[in-house]
């Protein structure tokens, strides 16, 4: 099997050019040359030494293939009456030429004319009963279109299909194909059966004959091998393709007539437009189609249906008018899917499935035929392809010839050994009208999916025992199948059991499954399709030793037109997503639903994904607007802290004023009014505005304090005039006077009042720290909020300034600190010393009076003071409070030393000291807004402080 040559030549090459090529059917060669007499020679020479496919074998004498086809042998008795179940009263009961379709313009046969010409005289007679004889005595088109009986097939009858405007759609125009590269073939019958088939509306009012009409039956004369025409060449045949006639004059004379006989001139163009169009045409709109070809080897079934280059037949036609279809009618929407398989010694190879040509037949999983009340008969598993365009379906099917089985035979060198089925599907639907977007949204469409199927099958041919064991085995299987579908098709009735089998007239059961192809075809066969057979013979020459074959198959093609009732129906269309036809099947349907579910998904996902970034820029914002406020309400907080720790600040120090003592007032309230002055501008300062006012504050008291302190017991007037500049020198002064004049300010309370504010400083400076470490920390949140770029934080320049001058601030500050305990170091020794001197207040407050006395004239009281005290107290009183004050004198100039040796102060060329730049424009910061208050007087200390210890040394 494996070893059977395949089909090759224009088969394998895919189309080309505006009409797709056909694919060859065979690599044989188109009919020989009349010179070419090797061919001729073959067949029919040798036909004598072959028995006829009935004789030779007792199955095949007892078939009623052959038991009919005796008793037709005798065409003119017919009329002599014979017992109705006679095929001869068969043919004479149900062969209406009113039900035939149209025959082809007489001028597009000039050949016809020989042929009627050696009719016999005596077929007119009437040795074949016609009906309607107008047909044989006009011949014109309009005496046949009168007597048309209505059908499907030919073009009276119902099946068209409407347009969305309720106007059936303009009739396929007649020069369809007239683009076709080849342009072989004339498409004038087809304009007129088109126009025919526009204008005709009217029902039939008889059914049967209707239904007869639904089945085309046609004979093909294969041209004689010699070339020449075999209807001229046999004086035993006589052809009449005008009316259909084939009449047999040898020993089992008859006249044969069926809807169309094409003379061996005729074309396949002719052939397919006559026997095929016009069931295409209907499967395009909704019904099932069977067209196959049935003949004896080599006489021409595969040449029939599909062709060569030059001259395509039925398929490759078909697929033409497919499209040509499609294209017609807009308001409808197609799928197109394609099936190809053969049955091969009984067995069905899938021959578009990769596994499934040639020698891997084998391996290919057995295809069943299964059925199903909705599609009949049908094979699976088997595969199918949707295709789009003739080219793409012509590939398709190629590919399928090329797997097909060939062989040589006697009279074939290539015969088709199986029998070939191509069953394209044809899914259509009302198109949703455009515009009409909402519906198309919602998947609706205004009509179900229609779903019907073009059956195109070339049969293997019958032939007679062949020498070689293959061929033979190969023969038995197709002869068995052929003689099952003969026997089926000369007893098929109307008739039906009670579960709906179809019987024979006398109720017998029809052996359709006595074979896969009549099982295959037993839909078509039992009235669900329409139905057109092409019988192929070949005459004259040679052939005429096959008279027999070419009899069985005039007879097998005249039971066939005889029994086979189509009741062929519209297929139902289906709706939504079903079982069976109307569901699984339906592509597309299914297709919609899967559009129609897979935009479903796409709109919500659309919707989903615009809702998480919606979503995800709420968070951005929200997140970024919470970094806002937390930053807002950091900064916030830092500038409340500022604030409190000021105001609690400037509090404590107006507190320890007051707890200094009455006398300190001037001092306390020239501090106070510094301090209120930094409390108004405060409001609305920042953080270094309010450390730089505490600045101020740190020095203004410890430069002032020890000056004053000092000045107490100073009697050079010089001393007061280091404070004579301004307003600040004059609260100095009186702060001086104020101090050390007034003798009730204890030491004890002015060491309590230094160690407040030393206290105050220490929180100050732990503020400080505090508000540093949050600077620091605010800084990193903030790079890491990224509310700024990385790398612009580090080098903001007020941050880093402000960072600098806090640690600056922070080391003065400790340094005051330090001086501060020095400070209170010395008072505490300075007290201690007083006390040991024994100098009471009472004393002081006897000489001296009131203390603002005291202050209107210091020179005096202090002048006169230790003087008095020389005089009255002993001498060790006096040494002490001298020493005292040394002692005091020595740490003031041990700060001093200690300040300009850190650069603080600078010593002037009278031996003055100067505060610092640094210091100095950290001072006229400071002191900024503050009237009369300029840096370069603000240093009182050094002078004074000099004067005094000078003044008390002498
Ligand atoms: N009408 C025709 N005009 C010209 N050549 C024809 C015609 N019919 C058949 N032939 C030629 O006859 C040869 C046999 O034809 P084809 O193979 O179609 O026969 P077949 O019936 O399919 O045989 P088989 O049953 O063995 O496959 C081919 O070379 C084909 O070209």
């Amino acid at each position: 099997m494996s070893a059977l040559p395949q089909k090759s030549g224009a088969a394998a090459n895919p189309p080309t050019g505006p009409l797709p090529t056909i694919p060859a059917p065979k690599s044989r060669k188109s009919l020989p040359a009349p010179s070419d007499t090797s061919r001729a020679s073959s067949p029919f020479q040798a036909s004598s030494k072959l028995r006829s496919p009935s004789s030779p074998r007792p199955a095949l004498h007892k078939s009623p293939l052959s038991t009919s086809a005796s008793n037709i042998s005798a065409p003119r008795s017919i009329s002599s009456g014979r017992t109705p179940s006679s095929p001869e009263k068969s043919l004479r009961r149900t062969i209406s030429i009113a039900a035939f379709p149209q025959p082809p313009k007489v001028g597009s046969r000039p050949s016809t004319a020989s042929s009627i010409s050696r009719m016999p005289s005596t077929r007119s007679s009437g040795s074949v009963k016609v009906k309607g004889g107008s047909r044989l005595s006009t011949g014109t088109t309009s005496s046949f279109r009168s007597s048309k009986t209505a059908s499907l097939l030919n073009g009276v009858g119902e099946g068209k299909i409407a347009g969305p405007d309720g106007k059936e759609p303009e009739a396929s125009p007649s020069h369809s194909r007239s683009s076709s590269a080849q342009g072989s073939y004339s498409t004038s019958a087809t304009t007129f059966e088109d126009a025919d088939d526009a204008v005709g509306t009217s029902k039939s009012t008889s059914k049967p004959k209707e239904a007869k009409g639904n089945v085309i039956v046609s004979v093909r004369v294969r041209p004689d091998v010699n070339g020449g025409d075999s209807s001229k060449t046999s004086g035993e045949w006589i052809v009449d393709s005008r009316r259909g006639l084939v009449s047999y004059h040898g020993k089992e004379a008859g006249d044969y007539i069926y809807d169309n006989v094409f003379s061996t001139i005729e074309h396949n163009s002719k052939v397919y437009d006559s026997a095929a169009k016009r069931l295409v045409r209907r499967v395009m709109e909704g019904y099932h189609g069977t067209v196959f070809a049935y003949g004896m080897t080599g006489t021409g079934k595969t040449f029939s249906m599909q062709g060569t280059a030059t001259s395509p037949g039925v398929i490759p036609l078909a697929i033409t008018d497919i499209f040509s279809f499609i294209r017609e009618t807009p308001h409808r929407e197609f799928l197109l899917r394609v099936s190809y398989l053969e049955i091969y010694n009984e067995k069905i190879h899938d021959l578009l499935s990769a596994s499934g040509s040639g020698g891997t037949a084998g391996q290919q999983e057995e295809i069943k035929l299964r059925e199903d009340s909705k599609r009949g008969v049908y094979a699976t598993p088997l595969k199918e392809e949707i295709v789009q365009s003739p080219t793409q379906l012509l590939r398709v099917i190629a590919r399928g010839d090329h797997a097909r089985r060939t062989g040589s035979t006697q009279f074939n060198a290539r015969s088709s050994r199986s029998h070939a089925v191509v069953q394209i599907v044809v899914e259509s639907r009302e198109r949703v009208p455009t515009g009409t977007t909402q519906d198309r949204r919602s998947g609706m469409a205004p009509g179900g999916v229609r779903v019907s199927t073009l059956s195109l099958i070339d049969l293997a041919g019958s032939e007679r025992a062949a020498d070689d064991k293959e061929r033979r085995t190969e023969g038995a299987h197709i002869n068995k199948s052929l003689l099952t579908l003969g026997t089926i098709i000369s007893r098929v009735s109307e008739t039906k059991d009670k579960t709906g089998n179809p019987t024979d007239k006398e109720g017998k059961h029809l052996p359709y499954r006595d074979s896969k192809l009549t099982r295959l075809l037993q839909p078509a066969l039992s009235g669900n399709s329409l139905v057109s057979i092409l019988c192929t013979i070949q005459l004259g020459g040679t052939a005429s030793s096959h008279s027999g074959e070419t009899l069985n198959t005039l007879k097998f093609a005249a039971r066939a037109k005889n029994n086979i009732v189509s009741h062929a129906k519209k297929a139902e269309e289906a709706f939504g997503s079903g079982g069976g036809d109307a569901g699984s099947r339906v592509l597309l349907e299914r297709y919609r639903m899967e559009i129609q579910a897979l935009r479903g998904q796409l709109e919500s996902q659309t919707k989903t994904q615009a809702e998480n970034e919606l979503k995800l820029e709420e968070q951005q914002l929200e997140k970024e607007a919470k970094a806002r406020h937390e930053e807002q309400m950091l900064e916030m907080q830092l500038a409340r802290t500022a604030l409190k720790e000021r105001i609690e600040h400037l509090n404590r120090l107006i507190l320890s004023s007051k707890s200094t003592g009455v006398n300190m007032q001037g001092t306390m309230s020239a501090l106070g009014r510094l301090s209120r002055m930094s409390i108004a501008e405060s409001g609305s300062r920042s953080l270094r505005s309010s450390v730089s006012q505490s600045t101020l504050g740190a020095y203004g008291c410890s430069s002032a304090r020890p000056v004053s302190f000092i000045s107490l017991s100073s009697n050079d007037p010089s001393a007061g005039l280091a404070f004579s500049n301004g307003p600040v020198g004059s609260y100095d002064e009186e702060d001086i006077m104020g101090e050390f004049a007034d003798g009730n300010a204890s030491a004890q309370r002015q060491i309590a009042a230094l160690q407040a504010d030393l206290g105050d400083k220490n929180r100050y400076i732990s503020t400080l720290e505090r508000r540093l470490l949050q600077a620091r920390r605010s800084s990193h949140s903030r790079m890491s909020m990224g509310v700024k770029s990385v790398t612009s934080i580090p080098e903001d320049p007020d941050l880093v300034a402000l960072l600098r001058e806090k640690d600056m601030e922070l080391n003065e500050l400790r340094q005051q600190l330090d001086d501060k305990d020095r400070m209170l170091a010395a008072l505490r020794s300075a007290a201690r010393h007083r006390d040991l001197a024994h100098i009471t207040i009472d004393t002081h407050n006897s000489d001296g009076g009131d203390s603002s006395k005291q202050l209107d004239d210091p020179s005096d009281g202090i002048d006169s003071n230790p003087t008095t005290d020389l005089s009255s107290h002993n001498g060790g009183e006096k040494v002490d409070r001298r020493r005292s004050m040394d002692e005091v004198s020595r740490i003031l100039d041990e700060m001093i030393q200690d300040r300009v040796e850190n650069g603080q102060l600078i010593k002037g060329s009278r031996g003055s000291v100067h505060v610092a730049a640094l210091e100095s424009r950290r001072t006229s910061d400071s002191i900024k807004g503050v009237p009369g208050l300029k840096p370069g007087n603000a240093v009182p200390v050094p002078e004074s402080v000099h004067a005094a210890k000078e003044k008390h040394l002498s």
